[in-house]
């Protein structure tokens, strides 16, 4: 991010391109200097038994490899299938005879156990993305398409965890530990299936997305930005201590508040990452066994809560990627045994190409920092003769219980990194038992009265005491939410594009919160009248779901949309008790008027998909693909400089914010396969495709095959004067910003 930054600054492609080299350079000898040999590591993961001792020998082999590139297609299944076929028909066969210094270079694959063939790996050294012309080409197209969120890199066994949730879009959905967000991506984007291209649906669901560092929160907000719904809230909180937030009852009679319970939960929780070796390759050196030991309790008691916010019928699925049993089994084991009407489902059907092994039922933990020996049990742990100390350190819960039988462990999923050439991971999932007939107690206990004085309300909280001001302790962050960076026009009466401030920096030091509040707009709003009366918006549209985000709660700058549920969770919870940071999508933004012209409210491009059924067709001017070409290559081009029937249907149009869809077509070879529907902002006489860059940028390398934007003409430009179609200055620099932004499964 840091770097991408500094390029935004000014700094040159050029640079940015020494020092990714520089970077590169570095990371391979830190590869060939890095001892790939930790005594401890061995000896303990051998006392585990975590494979048969014929195949030890393999799995550490496989511990010291570099570790594939995966990348998932990301989007609805409409845009994921479409974009899925480029990289199959396109790049696949361009990248299949590849021969660099003398060495044949494989293409890459898709990843058997993933559904509809959506995700690939490829390993080749970075030297070839930086000079095989095919190679190169292919690793521009995948940044952008990442730049864009049509692809997240993320590692294969990352991708686990959501395709185990089996939810759907009508289902509440809790992302405990979120952050950086490509799980929360991946729910956000079954949950959005069904969109079209140019459409995004409206799902009756929640996502809930959670982290306890607010850095990462919005980090968070950022990549999902590239996805929006208006299902979506994210919030601040530490998850074992996630207060119950409240909703109406949907019974009929007096309403009444009762709690949220969530029909599906992921709790990806904070773990000491050493399935992540073959990336993080620190690990070879700082790996001891209590980083497991310090994180089983809090790993515990984010599950426990999680089991208290979990519906009847309802599904937990835990994650970590970590191999050590005393952060994956014991954990498991242990909130079974307090929570006996929660079982382990045998999920081992599910993806029949996943190779994995069953969860432990036996292992041996320790606190020893300076020998190998573990231990078999709490009372042999207690009676050695380790110090004190190390002794107070560990519960009973660090190893396996008696009745360990009864749990089904093995329903448990271990991916090692020798078994598919991945990471190491943990997978299990639970679900709640429905009770068979509640009693009368209990279903007093169900719905919580609003009227009921706070001190006498029947605590629908659990044996976790859920303050109301959870102490949330986290770094003061400061990182603005994502602006539309739009490449600006220069033309006088082309009003300059307003940046949406950044909601205040959250001071996280002590818990203190400081984002702006939420308010619904009353659907007769004169501004967001005016937006509904411009887009000859239906009556279908929403219009009370409709949010800004400031402590007046004016329509000041942002309008943004949020489905019922989102809508229901805001009108009944004090923003700043459950922390939210994010909610909705951002669909309108004051554009401030050029000389003697009225500011106004632009579409933005990310909530286009999301009006587009509410607006009048006839509203949507229509045009071809040579048009959109024009729109492309120039910032501000004039109206005059389009063919007909385009030039007329814009010169008539007043200025400001349209719609455009652009049909399917050809020209010289090049094939608009589907409609593209985007906003544009009219000047007096000039037009501008008001789209990010990176997205402008990507959507010219996907139809033209090269970066025909003014940005990337230029790039080109500074990086070799005979202009290649693919800018290294651009592809290395946004490389390197973007595998910082996206890096997953950073062990905390
Ligand atoms: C393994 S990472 C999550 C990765 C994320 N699910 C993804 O796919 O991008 C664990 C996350 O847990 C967060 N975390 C740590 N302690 C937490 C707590 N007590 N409550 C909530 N989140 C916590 C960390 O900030 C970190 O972002």
């Amino acid at each position: 991010m840091g770097r991408n930054n500094k390029r935004r600054d000014g700094r040159s492609g050029d640079t940015g391109n020494r020092k990714s080299k520089r970077a590169e350079d570095e990371r391979t000898d830190l590869i060939e200097k890095i001892d790939m040999n930790n005594e401890k590591l061995f000896a303990y993961y051998k006392a585990q038994k975590v494979v048969p001792e014929e195949e030890w020998d393999e799995f550490v082999e496989a511990l010291r490899q570099h570790l594939p590139t995966t990348f998932r297609v990301a989007g609805s299944r409409q845009t994921a299938n479409n974009l899925n076929e480029t990289i199959k028909s396109v790049h696949v066969p361009s990248l299949s005879n590849v021969i660099f210094e003398d060495q044949p270079i494989p293409p890459p694959v898709q990843l058997s156990w993933y559904p509809d063939g959506l995700a690939w790996q490829f390993n080749v050294p970075k030297k070839v993305l930086r000079k095989s012309p095919e190679f190169k080409k292919f690793h521009s197209f995948l940044v952008f398409e990442t730049e864009v969120g049509n692809v997240s890199r993320q590692e294969a066994v990352s991708m686990l965890p959501p395709l185990f949730l089996d939810f759907e879009p009508h289902h509440k959905v809790m992302d405990m530990c979120a952050a950086p967000g490509s799980k929360t991506a991946q729910i956000l984007e079954a949950l959005h299936a069904q969109d079209t291209i140019t459409s995004t649906s409206i799902p009756s669901g929640l996502l809930l997305a959670n982290d306890s560092d607010n850095k990462r929160t919005h980090l968070l907000i950022h990549q999902s930005a590239r996805l929006p719904s208006p299902a979506l809230m994210v919030t601040n909180l530490d998850a074992s201590n996630y207060p119950s937030i409240k909703i109406p009852t949907q019974t009929k009679g007096p309403k009444r508040l009762e709690q949220l319970l969530f029909d599906r939960i992921l709790c990806d929780v904070p773990c000491s990452g050493d399935g992540t070796i073959r990336k993080n390759m620190g690990i070879w050196k700082s790996w001891q066994p209590g980083d497991g030991n310090g994180l089983h309790s809090l790993q515990v008691r984010i599950l426990q809560r999680a089991m208290k916010l979990l519906k009847e019928d309802g599904r937990i699925v835990y994650s970590t990627c970590s191999l050590n049993p005393v952060e994956n089994e014991a954990v498991i084991a242990e909130a079974l045994k307090v929570n006996p009407d929660f079982e382990l489902v045998d999920v081992s059907s599910k993806l029949p190409e996943l190779k994995h092994r069953p969860g432990l039922t036996t292992w041996r933990a320790t606190a020893d920092r300076t020998i190998s020996a573990t231990y078999e049990s709490y009372e042999e742990f207690m009676a050695s003769s380790l110090d004190e100390n190390l002794k107070a350190k560990m519960t009973e819960g660090h190893w396996p219980p008696l009745d360990v039988e009864k749990l089904n462990l093995p329903r448990c999923l271990r991916i090692y990194p020798h078994l598919q050439d991945s990471g190491g991971f943990f997978v299990a999932v639970l679900e709640k038992r429905r009770k068979s007939a509640p009693s009368k107690e209990l279903k007093r206990e169900a719905s919580e009265p609003a009227d009921i004085p706070k001190t006498k309300k029947p605590r629908l909280e659990d044996t976790i005491d859920v303050s109301e001001d959870p102490n949330v302790a986290e770094e003061a962050a400061g990182i603005a939410t994502p602006v539309d960076d739009v490449e600006m026009p220069t033309e006088s009466s082309t009003p300059a594009l307003e940046t949406e401030s950044s909601p205040k920096s959250a001071d996280g030091g002590g818990g203190s919160f400081k984002e702006n509040p939420y308010t619904f707009l009353p659907p007769d709003d004169p501004i967001l009248q005016v937006c509904i009366k411009r887009l000859h918006m239906t009556s279908s549209f929403p219009s009370s779901n409709v949010l800004v985000r400031n402590p007046a709660g004016d329509a000041v700058r942002s309008l943004y949309l949020a489905n019922d549920v989102v809508k229901s969770v805001i009108e009944n919870n004090d923003y700043s008790r459950i922390r939210l940071t994010a909610a909705g999508t951002k669909v309108f933004s004051k554009q401030e008027g050029g000389q003697g012209a009225d500011a106004q409210f632009r579409v933005l491009g990310e909530g286009l998909p999301v009006i587009l059924p509410y607006v009048d067709p006839s509203t949507v001017i229509t045009a071809d693909l040579p048009t959109l070409k024009t729109l492309i290559e120039s910032y501000y081009p004039l109206c005059s400089t389009f063919d007909q029937p385009f030039r007329e249907t814009v010169e008539a149009r007043p200025t400001g914010s349209h719609i455009v869809r652009f049909l399917p077509g050809e020209m010289a070879g090049v094939i608009l396969t589907h409609e593209l529907v985007l906003p544009i902002w009219k000047s007096n006489v000039s037009l501008t495709l008001m789209i990010d860059k990176k997205a402008k940028s990507a959507l010219s390398l996907r139809l033209f095959g090269a970066d025909i934007t003014t940005a990337g003409k230029a790039a080109a430009a500074v990086q070799k004067p005979s202009a290649q179609p693919t800018p290294d200055a651009i592809v290395e620099d946004v490389t390197l910003a973007n595998e910082e932004d996206i890096a997953d499964e950073t062990p905390v």
